[in-house]
């Protein structure tokens, strides 16, 4: 069955022309997703199986081939498997047409289906089901909650930092950075304040029945668990044959219905009592739908959610805004210790805007003059993006796109992946150092202008080939939110703290450096929905006060 539909679908792809990169086991297929990687890696460990094999069967293979596939095949190229047929791209032109034809390339609900653990969210639906939760969802991103995101970020810096100072060398921080962001998003969604815990302290509360950790522990279970959960459903985790880990994730996903069910219901009995009590984002979701429920509009669209869609929309900003951040974190903190010259750089940015030892006079307008800062997370990002591609499909009609000089007829049910990973490092876009950490490539001067951090100017974090946060209707309403959040973390570390890696018996700090380098740019997925990096423990960073 697997050889016909095979066939079947490459019968179809070669009607487009394009080169092929044939594969006998579908990008989507459950037990490859959970296993694919695990089996590819210990095959190359033992010398079995062909280099083709050992590149393009990793659940990652998209994200550590970046460029060099492409500039083999070519920009866009279709990859055929038993499961469809992926059409992957790494060209700019093709990107834009594909984003901004928002009905005929559609976003690929099969492969978001994962984030429907509550039911249908803002990242499910399309069309008008979409306009209403993004427009009642957006009120968690103005500018006073950014301010909020700054000052709680800076304070949960302060604590992840004191507990790395007691516990070096380091070789949790990927582990850390996801205890950083669930605080900081408690903060913005919960008004809720947790000091920070190491990962290890902090998985000190699990199990145990304390409420006010109720929220964060079982969200950071569901978050861990997502592809076991996507296969199973919350029914099938509870089954006599799953293991512990999985079942415990049932619970989880019960206690965070519970949990803000709970917060819902204290909300409607504050409004039924016409206190405005909370400034929360549950107490805003609440209280915009209960205003349209109470005093409707005539002639205006129903603009309210459910229970059921308010549950899943906060877990879904959860979803999006935590491990993305904290995947992105980890990859700044790598990168800085491997380049002792940028910490310096920063260093000299923050000292300047950020004078003052006390905190709490570091106003949240100053997070603008901080471009370098925003050019290191940008630089970081680029080469290592948590997502990886943007999924879009061509649904059941056929697509016709413009590729180089040629007019090609996308076949109907082909998905299309826009690899971010592909078109952020294409020499074509980037120059031959394309790989090379540089973030002062997103800083320039005009001519003429001195040598001044005033006159230094930041490159847009939007740009025909550079979209980590995407572009368009869809692009990432948390965008500003998680640069306030990672420039805050630089800032509070850089300014007075420096990093350098833990070198393994007779190496060198030179040569630790670019061994921590590299290991950041080994990139995997399997069983996770980001792409992490592949042996994050085996990074240990020792971090000391900087000498002035
Ligand atoms: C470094 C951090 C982040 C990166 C790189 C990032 C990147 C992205 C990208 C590329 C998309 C578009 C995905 C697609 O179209 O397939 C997206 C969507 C989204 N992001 Fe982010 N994001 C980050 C942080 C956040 C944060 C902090 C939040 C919330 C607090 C957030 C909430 C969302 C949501 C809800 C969507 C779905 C929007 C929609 O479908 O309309 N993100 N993000």
């Amino acid at each position: 069955w697997s050889a016909l539909s095979l066939q079947a679908n490459k019968a179809k792809a070669e009607t487009t022309g394009l080169p092929l990169l044939v594969r006998w086991v579908a990008p989507t297929n459950p037990l490859w997703m959970m296993f694919g990687s695990s089996i590819v890696l210990k095959c190359r460990a033992l010398g079995i199986g062909t280099k083709r094999f050992h590149r393009f069967y990793v659940f990652s293979w998209e994200a550590n081939e970046r460029h060099v596939v492409h500039q083999e095949l070519g920009p866009v190229f279709m990859l055929v498997s038993p499961g469809g047929n992926w059409l992957c791209v790494s060209d700019a032109s093709v990107f834009e047409d594909v984003i901004h034809r928002r009905t005929d390339f559609r976003r690929n609900m099969e492969q978001f289906a994962v984030l429907n653990v509550y039911g249908k969210n803002l990242s499910t639906t399309d069309d008008e089901e979409w306009q209403k939760h993004r427009k009642v969802t957006a009120i968690t991103f103005t500018e006073k909650n950014n301010e909020l995101v700054w000052q709680e970020s800076l304070s949960q810096t302060r604590g992840m930092l004191k507990y790395w100072l007691q516990h070096q060398p380091v070789s949790t921080t990927h582990q850390d950075t996801k205890v950083f962001t669930l605080n900081v998003l408690a903060a913005a969604i919960f008004n809720k304040s947790y000091p920070f815990e190491g990962a290890a302290e902090s998985k000190e509360h699990v199990n145990t029945q304390d409420a006010s950790y109720q929220y964060r522990d079982s969200l950071s279970k569901i978050l861990a668990n997502i592809i076991p959960i996507f296969i199973c459903g919350e029914q099938g985790l509870k089954a006599w044959w799953t293991p512990k880990s999985w079942k415990s994730a049932g619970t989880a996903i019960a206690t965070f219905r519970a949990y803000v069910a709970g917060l819902i219901n204290d909300e409607r009995d504050y409004m039924d009592r016409g206190i405005q009590k909370n400034q929360h984002l549950v107490a805003a979701l609440v209280r915009a739908c209960e205003d349209e429920t109470r005093q409707p509009i005539q002639g205006k669209r129903n603009m309210t959610l459910t229970e059921e869609e308010i549950v899943s929309n906060l877990f879904v900003y959860a979803f999006a805004g935590n491990d993305t951040t904290a995947i992105s974190l980890n990859h700044l903190l790598v990168d800085l210790a491997a380049s002792p010259e940028t910490q310096e750089w920063i260093a000299e940015e923050i000292r300047h805007y950020l004078p003052e030892d006390d905190i709490s006079l570091w106003a949240y307008k100053r997070f603008s003059k901080l471009k370098r800062c925003l050019a290191v997370v940008m630089e970081s990002i680029r080469i290592n993006h948590p997502l990886g591609q943007l999924a879009k499909q061509t649904g059941q009609y056929s697509q016709q796109l413009k590729i180089g000089s040629r007019n090609i007829t996308i076949p109907p049910g082909t998905s299309i992946h826009l690899s971010l990973a592909a078109l952020h490092t294409h020499p074509q876009y980037w120059g031959e150092d394309s790989l090379k950490w540089n973030p002062s490539r997103f800083i320039s001067t005009p001519d003429g202008a001195g040598k001044d951090f005033e006159n230094e100017v930041l490159a847009s974090d939007t740009q025909e080939h550079f979209l980590p946060w995407a572009t368009g209707q869809r692009v990432c309403p948390g965008k500003k939110f998680s640069q306030v959040e990672l420039v805050a973390a630089l800032a509070f570390i850089f300014r007075d703290y420096c990093v350098h890696p833990q070198p393994l018996r007779n190496e060198s700090m030179e040569q630790a450096r670019k061994r921590i380098f590299n290991t950041g740019m080994e990139i995997e997925h399997e069983g996770t929905i980001l792409h992490e990096l592949r042996y994050p423990e085996s990074i240990a960073l020792n971090w000391s006060k900087r000498e002035r």
